[in-house]
């Protein structure tokens, strides 16, 4: 296998010894192609009918509403209902933080990390567009991808930002009601054995790297959330410096402010069969208990690595 050494030598420590093999097994090949409808182009159940009278195979996947496996990615794609911008592919592991978050019409969300706008577009569709949901993204040009997709999806109550996420808080002080921060990684659930390109950039360095701007974020979120809001820290990685010692941080720094709290993921049927909870330590260092709440996501075939964690705020963390 064509991953680098060292990542397998961490996935071994990181794994339980009887989930290895089928996790690497996974890095093999492309996952399978999931897909949500857009509501708010058009009613899901027109959608869902129009594929069928097109042939198109799907079914629903268990544990996560409204998300789907397509059973031929080609003639998914080659549907009228792609077409007219009425679905869109995203990897079911990615549906999981918006649910997390569970924001609720007229609501003021933040999403501090958002291009290309998977998840803001699907919050914008669980708001049934009413509220505000500032979508935030450093990058000029992916700013540019999600106001495109924002458009396509028909969500007028995304406000998109081109800036630093991490500065946020210092304009918009406790003002969220819900954040999620889907914070840039090291990627490591998308690595593929057989595309170099998949691991190119990705070395220890990098983790350490990514670790950093990682708790700016966070704490920015954190900053910017209102007391008693939910906030949703999610990665697409395996690394526990960038997943478990991350939100350790966030307890050091805030205290009893903040608690990590249940997920709220299924606790039986195959999507809880593919979770595990938050490392208890790594590298010598112990996690808080509660870090344990987080869930790690396990590639299946279907699902990618994933790694998410529920946060509630019970204080202001503005100090007097
Ligand atoms: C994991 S991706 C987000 C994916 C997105 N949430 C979705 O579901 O489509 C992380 C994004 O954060 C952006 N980013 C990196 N640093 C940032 C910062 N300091 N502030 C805001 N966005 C940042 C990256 O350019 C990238 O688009």
């Amino acid at each position: 296998m064509a991953l680098p050494d060292l990542f397998l030598d961490r996935l071994r420590a990181i794994l339980p010894p009887e989930r290895l093999d089928a996790v690497l097994a996974t890095f093999e090949t492309p996952g399978a192609t999931a897909f949500r409808a857009c509501p708010l182009v058009a009613p899901e159940a027109e959608t869902m009918a129009e594929l069928k009278a097109e042939g198109v195979g799907f079914e629903p996947i268990e544990g996560i509403p409204g998300a789907y496996r397509a059973e031929d990615r080609a003639a998914l794609l080659a549907s009228g209902a792609y077409a007219r911008g009425a679905l869109y592919v995203q990897n079911a592991s990615s549906q999981l933080p918006p649910h997390l978050l569970a924001p609720e019409a007229g609501e003021r969300v933040l999403d501090l990390c958002a291009a290309p706008g998977s998840k803001t577009g699907q919050l914008a569709a669980m708001m049934e567009d009413r509220g505000e949901i500032v979508a935030m993204e450093k990058v000029r040009g992916r700013f540019y991808k999600l106001k495109a997709n924002m458009e396509a999806q028909g969500a007028t109550c995304v406000t998109a930002w081109q800036g630093d996420g991490s500065r946020v808080w210092q304009s918009e002080t406790e003002a969220f009601d819900r954040v999620l921060v889907d914070v840039p990684c090291s990627t490591e659930g998308r690595f593929l054995a057989d595309d170099p390109e998949t691991t190119r950039y990705w070395s220890k360095r990098k983790i350490n790297e990514m670790r950093r701007v990682q708790w700016r974020l966070l704490f920015s979120a954190i900053m910017a959330l209102k007391p008693g809001g939910t906030l949703v820290y999610s990665t697409c990685t395996f690394a526990p410096e960038e997943n478990e010692a991350v939100l350790a941080k966030a307890l050091k720094t805030f205290g009893d402010k903040i608690e990590i709290v249940d997920a709220g993921l299924p606790t039986s049927g195959p999507l809880a069969e593919a979770t595990m909870p938050g490392m208890a330590a790594w590298s010598g260092k112990t996690f808080p208990e509660s870090v344990r709440l987080a869930r790690r996501v396990l590639p299946d075939g279907l699902l990618e690595g994933f790694f998410v964690a529920r946060i509630a705020k019970h204080a202001s963390t503005v100090r007097a």
